[in-house]
């Protein structure tokens, strides 16, 4: 019998499964089987030999219960349906199958209105030959000079198609909203969320099928932008400290929010770790799964603070390396630093303080699942710093974190 599912695909995921939808990657109407995909990798072409330069894949993890025959309905992350899968083939890591959507376009996102479906966009500019330019920043005035020439050579209609995908989407549109103004009458501009392909050859051949998609005579890719990272100083930052109950986070966190206050020059979130479990994770418990549903928020309060440029200082035991690396790609990916700061007292050492009689506590039996005596700690192996605070004064401690954020450039 079918069963019928739902998922939420990743960005990357959902920006290919508008692509399908749109009819931008045709020939192809869906993700792709292991046949398929293999062909790709190995002679850019599918199976069939229809030329296509890369894998387009939906990972479903290996628990997931669907099978060849079932329909999964693809979720946005708000949970609006954009498609549905009927599954033809399971791997281990992922599912393939042709997606249908709805009639209409995206109807939400950032520029929602300027994502037009390939039919659309070329029965609108039939008339005359189309130079499609696929672009990933700001058009300098050299490429503008290079569109305008070759429009007029062809006596084409240009169609600026900004590849707006993550982070600097809106940019990239806005950027061929102002390219729009400065080039001849009637360009167009269509929006295409195609995210990135390494290496660039792959890219480059990708977007040509986009540009022929759209129903281009010609194609230039316009030459992707020098990214110049703003300053540390000016960055968003999350300094994550781990370790276990008394080994000195909350201590240290409080005083570098000091230091950053009394040098007042980032603005500075404290998520203190009592203040998390009683609001922001009120009601969750020790288990490994509301531990690592903690941190998630934590890690997803903090990416939002840093996104706009802010510094955020949490301190939790966080004990599961897996869940810290979610944490760091969730904050790297607003285009943020992160900081892991191991605060590695031993054991002993945090059992000997026990400022709170939890350990005396946890060794008796009336605490369960307690960190280092019946639950895990998984010793980070990718920690910016590492401080034992055995033996040291609290001030030297802090020192050692406010001297990484100076030397990094991060605080002045
Ligand atoms: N079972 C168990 N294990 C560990 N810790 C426990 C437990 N039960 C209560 N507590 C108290 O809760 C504080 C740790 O909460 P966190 O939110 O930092 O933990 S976690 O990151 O979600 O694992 C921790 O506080 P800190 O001493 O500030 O680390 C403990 O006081
Ligand atoms: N160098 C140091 N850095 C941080 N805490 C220290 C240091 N030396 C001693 N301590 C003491 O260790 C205890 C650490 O407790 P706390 O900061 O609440 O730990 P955690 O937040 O990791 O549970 C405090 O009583 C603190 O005074």
């Amino acid at each position: 019998m079918t069963a019928i599912f739902e998922w939420t695909p990743d960005a990357r995921e959902l920006a290919d499964l508008e692509l399908l939808l749109s009819g931008a990657f045709h020939p192809l109407t869906g993700f792709l089987g292991d046949a398929d995909a293999h062909s790709v990798l190995e002679r850019g072409t599918l199976a069939d030999g229809t030329p296509w330069p890369d894998p387009v894949l939906l990972h479903l993890p290996a628990d997931h219960p669907a099978q060849a025959g079932d329909r999964i309905t693809l979720l946005d992350p708000e949970g609006a349906a954009l498609g549905v899968l009927t599954v033809t083939e399971r791997g281990p890591h992922g599912v393939a199958g042709p997606v249908e959507g709805g009639s209409g376009g995206p109807e939400h996102g950032p520029f929602a209105r300027l994502r037009r479906p390939p039919a659309e966009v070329r029965k609108e500019l039939a008339e005359s030959p189309v130079l499609a330019v696929t672009m990933r920043g700001p058009l300098d005035a050299t490429v503008l000079a290079e569109i305008t020439a070759t429009a007029a050579e062809l006596s084409a209609t240009v169609l600026l198609l900004p590849l707006a995908y993550g982070e600097a989407g809106p940019a990239v549109v806005r950027a061929a909203l102002a390219a729009r103004d400065r080039l001849p009458a009637g360009t167009s501009v269509v929006a295409v969320p195609l995210a990135p392909r390494e290496p660039a050859a792959i890219d480059l051949e990708l977007r040509e099928h986009v540009a022929d998609a759209y129903g281009a005579s010609e194609h230039l890719a316009a030459p992707d932008p020098i990214a110049i990272p703003g300053p540390p100083h000016r960055r968003g930052l999350v300094v994550f400290f781990t370790g276990l109950s008394g080994s000195g986070k909350s201590t240290i966190a409080r005083g570098l929010h000091d230091v950053l206050l009394e040098r007042g020059s980032r603005t500075v979130t404290y998520l203190d770790g009592d203040v998390v479990r009683r609001l922001l994770s009120a009601g969750l418990t020790f288990s490994k799964a509301d531990r690592d549903a903690n941190i998630r928020r934590i890690g997803f309060v903090a990416a939002e603070v840093a996104r706009h440029g802010g510094l955020a200082i949490c301190a939790p035991i966080a004990p599961y390396a897996a869940t810290r690396a979610e944490v760091r790609e969730m904050v790297e990916s607003v285009g943020a630093d992160f900081l892991l700061v191991h605060v590695a007292t031993p054991l002993a050492e945090c059992e000997r303080r026990d400022r709170k009689g939890l350990y005396a506590k946890a060794r008796a039996g009336l605490i369960p699942e307690f960190t280092g005596v019946s639950d895990p700690y998984e010793e980070p192996d990718d920690a910016d710093l590492t401080i034992d605070t055995t033996g040291m004064p609290i001030d030297r401690a802090v020192s050692r974190v406010a001297d990484l954020l100076t030397s990094g450039g991060w605080i002045r």
